[in-house]
């Protein structure tokens, strides 16, 4: 077996999770995760993307200390994830969108305060860090409020400052913005930017979102039936599966389809021209300029960008890779 390099933050060999499940009178197994070798290096940004049940979630929780592997070996910040599962706690920040780690019944602030302790921060270190996430994330006006009276975009920044409060070299983010509004994610993005700009975090994050990787990550994964199908940047994705970006036009009059706006396709029209969908080439043009040709000819009310699906991106890169 080769022995891990020092200086990975995460690195897999030959990863393997097997589950036992009943299918009707019978037991078979489901292989979550398939041979998984990866090595994430100090300060990377890497995006996790797959289908449901692709096993993201299974990897994760092997690379915490919370799943044994069936098969293979992982490394998380130098460490063996169960035996030395204390010790990693200390090195790494999990954030699951879908779940909280701040005690629901007290303010905010107390709960930062039990992390804190329970992290072993000095009261100095613990002051800094608090003034510096409640200011990044703006967490003032509610850090008085119990968490369940909390909006979800403000329990997502608290559950981020309150991962983050240890300054951990490895932050896991699970669906970190599933839910929240275009505002919230914004900002979101900008503080995990932010954070890893100037202390070298390294982030790792499962999404169903696009928009997080394309913002977020110079790195992806994508992982199918628990097999590794893509790794590296996200343009040579975008070569592999296509960056088409979809313009959606609200437009102040009913209008006929928008056709021969440069670099962009018309795909369909609703409510008798009212709503125009308009495909571009991420790659060839931007949102920006397709807008401002559609605003040259007729009165744009609102519009939005849909970003692609990662079901949508995981066929795709099948297909490219049957046609190679
Ligand atoms: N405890 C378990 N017992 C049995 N099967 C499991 C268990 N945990 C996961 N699986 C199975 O392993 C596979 C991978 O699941 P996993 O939750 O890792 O996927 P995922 O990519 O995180 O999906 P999602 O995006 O829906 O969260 C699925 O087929 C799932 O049903």
């Amino acid at each position: 077996m080769s022995t891990p390099s020092t200086d990975a933050i995460v690195e897999t060999a030959g990863l393997t999770r097997e589950f036992r499940v009943r299918d009707g009178l019978r037991r078979r197994t489901v292989t979550a995760v398939d041979d998984l070798s990866v090595r994430i290096a100090p300060g990377e940004a890497v995006g996790y993307i797959g289908a449901n049940g692709a096993g993201k979630s299974t990897t994760i929780k092997m690379l915490c200390g919370i799943l044994v592997p069936s098969r293979g070996s992982a490394t998380t910040c130098g460490l063996r994830p169960v035996p030395d599962r204390r010790r990693l706690a200390r090195e790494i920040g999990v954030v699951f969108g879908q779940r909280s780690q701040l005690w629901w019944d007290l303010p905010v602030r107390e709960s930062f305060r039990i992390l804190a302790a329970i992290h072993a921060l000095s009261s100095t270190e613990e002051r800094q860090r608090t003034d510096e996430l409640v200011e990044r994330l703006e967490l003032a006006g509610f850090l008085a409020t119990p968490v369940r009276q909390l909006s979800l975009g403000q329990r997502m920044r608290a559950e981020v400052a309150a991962a983050l409060l240890h300054s951990p070299r490895l932050v896991i983010l699970d669906e970190p913005t599933i839910g929240l509004d275009v505002l919230s994610k914004q900002r979101l993005r900008e503080f995990l930017i932010e954070e890893r700009r100037t202390h070298g975090t390294t982030l790792l994050l499962t999404t169903h979102d696009m928009g997080d990787v394309e913002r977020l990550c110079d790195r992806v994964l994508v992982i199918d039936h628990g097999r590794l199908l893509y790794d590296g940047g996200l343009p040579g994705l975008s070569r592999t599966v296509g960056a088409e970006r979809v313009l959606v036009v609200d437009l102040a009059e009913p209008t006929d389809d928008l056709t021969g706006i440069p670099e962009s396709r018309h795909l369909q029209s609703e409510g008798g021209g009212l709503r125009q969908r308009l495909a571009f080439d991420a790659e060839a043009t931007t949102a920006a300029r397709v807008l401002a040709a559609v605003s040259g000819r007729v009165d744009v009310l609102d519009l939005t960008v849909e970003e692609p699906e990662i079901e949508d991106v995981v066929r795709r890169i099948y297909a490219a890779r049957r046609r190679a």
